[in-house]
């Protein structure tokens, strides 16, 4: 059996520790640090992953300021909202939720927002400082995983490492962060033909693709870490009940990775801690600290 990469327990641990960090600097600065979150629409799915993370800013002590708009939205309004937030002092982190409604310029947006201020690392500053290797806001989902692989000691220096998913959200930029740890990389994506071919010679494998039991165990290198970042919503034919699954056929791949992350607990709850600490430490560089 494969091990298992508990990402909810090392998330928990990190933001324990931003917990007792948060209150010294409140006593000294007057505030905490503060993320707001740019909701449009009523994504069931996206309801959800603010409602994490607003849950885990108040457990830390920092302040979350949501902002929902209705679907119908224009991007002047959405533009306007940015430019505030940009300006508020009691502001470190923005982050807009994806996807938008398709009349939106997500593009336009994301590009709007003060690059200090980007939490979720996709501001083209960011994205071009990670690619020139410089120090910079990184993006969560991929910073996450890199967390993890660090957590469990799983090198990634001259390993061959294969990421299925090339969006900007996660696939390009977790490439990127596994190759400045000197891995082998390789990017596959919907026009791979094979893909098996290519992932069953990854030492690390990751899908981010979307896409439940993409990864099935003839796919696997045995001994292999296995990431799975995939979120997918399934629901059972007999029972009716929604569930989360991963791309990764799970039960069976468990039996010959050597490594592998779970969902629910795995990369996600990683995420959401990611951007907690993106918006620490920006509220900390602010302080000039
Ligand atoms: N755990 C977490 O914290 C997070 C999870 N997610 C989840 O991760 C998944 C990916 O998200 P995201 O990157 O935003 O998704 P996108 O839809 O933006 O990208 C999906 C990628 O998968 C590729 N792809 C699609 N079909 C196949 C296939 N059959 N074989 C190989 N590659 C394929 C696409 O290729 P092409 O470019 O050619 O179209 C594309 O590059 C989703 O399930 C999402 O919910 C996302 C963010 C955070
Ligand atoms: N600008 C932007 N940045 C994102 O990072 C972003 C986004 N938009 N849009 C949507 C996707 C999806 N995503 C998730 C993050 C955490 C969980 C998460 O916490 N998952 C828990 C389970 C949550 C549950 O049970 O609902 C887990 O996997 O254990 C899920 C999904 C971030 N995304
Ligand atoms: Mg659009």
């Amino acid at each position: 059996m494969a091990q298992l990469l508990d990402g909810k327990t090392l998330a928990q641990k990190i933001q324990d520790d931003l917990k007792t960090k948060i209150p010294d600097w409140v006593a000294k600065q007057g505030r905490p640090p503060g993320l707001a979150v740019l909701m449009v629409g009523d994504n069931p799915a996206s309801a959800a992953y603010v409602r994490n993370k607003e849950r885990a800013c108040e457990k830390i002590g920092m302040a979350s300021f949501g902002k929902h708009f209705p679907a119908d939205t224009t991007q002047e309004t959405l533009s306007e909202a940015i430019a505030q937030l940009n300006e508020d002092e009691q502001v470190d982190g923005i982050l807009v939720q994806l996807p938008l409604p398709k009349h939106l310029d997500d593009v336009a947006l994301l590009h709007q927002i003060h690059p200090d201020k980007d939490a979720d690392g996709l501001h083209p500053l960011n994205l071009g400082r990670l690619l020139r290797g410089e120090q910079g806001i990184r993006s969560c989902t991929p910073a996450g995983v890199m967390e993890i692989l660090k957590a469990y000691d799983l090198s990634v220096a001259g390993k061959k490492a294969v990421v299925v998913g090339r969006s900007i959200l996660v696939g390009k930029p977790l490439a990127l962060m596994l190759l400045a740890e000197h891995g082998t990389v390789t990017m596959a994506h919907s026009r791979t033909p094979d893909l098996g071919a290519v992932t069953r010679e990854a030492d690390i494998l990751v899908a981010a693709v979307g896409k439940p039991n993409l990864i099935t165990v003839d796919m696997v290198k045995p001994g292999a870490v296995v990431i799975d970042v995939g979120i997918n919503r399934v629901v059972n034919e007999e029972t009716g009940k929604g569930r989360l699954v991963g791309d990764v056929d799970f039960a069976n791949v468990v039996n010959v990775a050597g490594a592998i992350t779970p969902v629910p607990g795995g990369v996600g709850p990683m995420t959401v801690t990611m951007l907690l600490q993106n918006t620490f430490l920006s509220y900390c560089r602010k302080l000039g600290v």
